[in-house]
């Protein structure tokens, strides 16, 4: 029995997608170790600790625009219709100093700090200015309005971040207006990558009859590029047990995931499965799903590490170019982040009227490749990008989304509602 309990295959029946992606979620510890990036190479890093806001942002009540401050309370007044002395301007950046006399208002800036005295901002083009005097008509503001709060934004002392944040553009800027100038993240998670095959070549190689270029190599690439792991690229390895074993023994010495295309369905030449077998726990499987049926994940364990405290994890992904994007976002995606130390983060999923209709039996889950677009009235609308064969790498090219029919979802009708996941950006 391997750490992944009994072989979800033992009564030789396909898995489910959400119980191959329940198993994975199940087996993967984060990673613990952790460094310090200053902000500006924290973007895509995952916080391992809170970020306590170490002041008040805004620091001070300030206006939310250009115009003249009051006290709300004249404002209210049948006096409000009366000019009001204008007794300076206030700058962003620079308070008034002194004390306010009543009856007073000052003309005031975005973002400049609200004298002590007064409550309210007025918009400038609300006011009637006549000489150093200022009038406003009752009714057209509240007391109180255009006052930008101290600390609405993040409050001293509280946690404006919290572990597990996979840092995004916002996310930086929000640090920077705290004053932060690095920050503690899990350190990166390697991910060995390979491609397996006697037929692969690289681009840019000749190719001889019979061969192919290595696309999967490059898909993923972009894939873990998209996920901001470190990738070591071990290139390609042909079917032969001598090179992968050496190639295993680097990934295995190297890396925290061990991410390889080809190999793991029933061909003759497919060494990959058998030696991976022996070097680990992992479990061969046949996921309910097109494309994407044989799937390989588990535990590696190295000569050294046969005792040793942490697995590398294996993600093998089939060789057909679709079906190996297909499973990357299905399940390793999700696995990566987790060991990363992110919170989930699932993709972003919609419903959207299907333009064709499209054949499915129950049994098993379907990804087809879509474009999602605004339909006529407004709706969402998907239409499949042509043939949906596991290696036609253009019906992925060209789309923007999966069409995900379910585990029990029968045939679709033109007009029909399905499910579709977001990847533009993603994959
Ligand atoms: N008897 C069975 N045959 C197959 C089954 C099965 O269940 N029983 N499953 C089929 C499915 S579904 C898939 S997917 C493939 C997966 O096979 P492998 O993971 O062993 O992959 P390969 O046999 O090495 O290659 C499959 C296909 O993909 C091409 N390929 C492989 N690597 C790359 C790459 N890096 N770049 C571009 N293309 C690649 C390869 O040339 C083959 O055409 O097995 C089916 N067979
Ligand atoms: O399911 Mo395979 O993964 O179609 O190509």
């Amino acid at each position: 029995m391997s750490e992944l309990g009994p072989s979800p295959l033992a009564a030789g029946h396909e898995l489910p997608v959400e119980a191959a992606r329940a198993l994975i979620a199940a087996a993967l510890q984060p990673l613990t170790d952790t460094e310090t990036v200053p902000l500006q190479q924290a973007l895509g890093r995952v916080l391992a600790v809170d970020v306590i806001s170490p002041i008040d942002v805004p620091a001070h009540d300030n206006s939310a625009m250009d115009g003249y401050a009051f006290r709300g309370s004249d404002l209210l007044l049948e006096a409000a219709t009366t000019l009001t002395a204008v007794v300076g301007t206030v700058f962003a950046g620079s308070p008034l100093s002194g004390v306010l006399p009543e009856g007073h208002c000052v003309r005031i800036m975005t973002g400049a700090v609200m004298p002590p005295e007064l409550d309210t901002v007025v918009p400038i083009e609300l006011c009637t200015v006549e000489g150093d005097r200022v009038q406003v008509q009752p009714g057209v503001i509240k007391g109180g309005d255009n006052r930008r709060r101290q600390g609405e934004d993040l409050r001293l002392g509280l946690p404006a971040l919290t572990a597990g944040q996979r840092l995004r553009p916002a996310d930086l800027g929000l640090l920077a207006s705290l004053g932060v100038v690095g920050v503690t993240v899990f350190r990166k998670l390697k991910v060995a990558l390979f491609s397996t095959g006697d037929e692969l070549r690289n681009p840019g190689e000749p190719l001889p009859a019979g061969c192919i270029y290595d696309s999967n190599r490059q898909s993923l690439l972009g894939a873990l590029g998209c996920l901001g792991v470190d990738v070591l690229d071990l290139g390609l390895v042909a079917d032969d047990p001598v090179a992968l074993n050496a190639t295993l023994d680097r990934a295995l010495a190297e890396a925290d995931v061990v991410l390889t295309s080809g190999g793991v369905s029933m061909g003759d030449a497919d060494y990959t499965r058998d030696l991976l077998a022996s070097r680990g726990e992992v479990g061969f499987w046949k996921v309910a799903m097109r494309p994407g049926r044989p799937f390989a994940f588990g535990p590696l364990r190295g000569p050294d590490h046969a005792q040793g405290p942490k697995p590398v994890w294996l993600f093998a992904l089939p060789g057909n170019p679709v079906a190996a994007l297909v499973t990357f976002h299905v399940f390793a995606r999700d696995g990566l982040l987790q060991l990363s130390g992110a919170r989930p983060q699932p993709v972003p999923r919609l419903r959207a009227r299907s333009m064709s209709a499209i054949r499915k039996r129950p049994g098993r889950s379907e990804f087809q490749r879509g474009i999602l677009e605004p339909g006529a009235d407004g709706r969402w609308q998907v239409r499949l990008t042509g043939a949906q064969g596991a290696g036609i790498l253009r019906s992925m090219s060209e789309a923007n989304a999966l069409v995900v029919l379910g585990h029990d979802q029968g045939s679709v009708a033109a007009g029909d509602d399905v499910d579709v996941w977001l990847f533009d950006g993603l994959l």
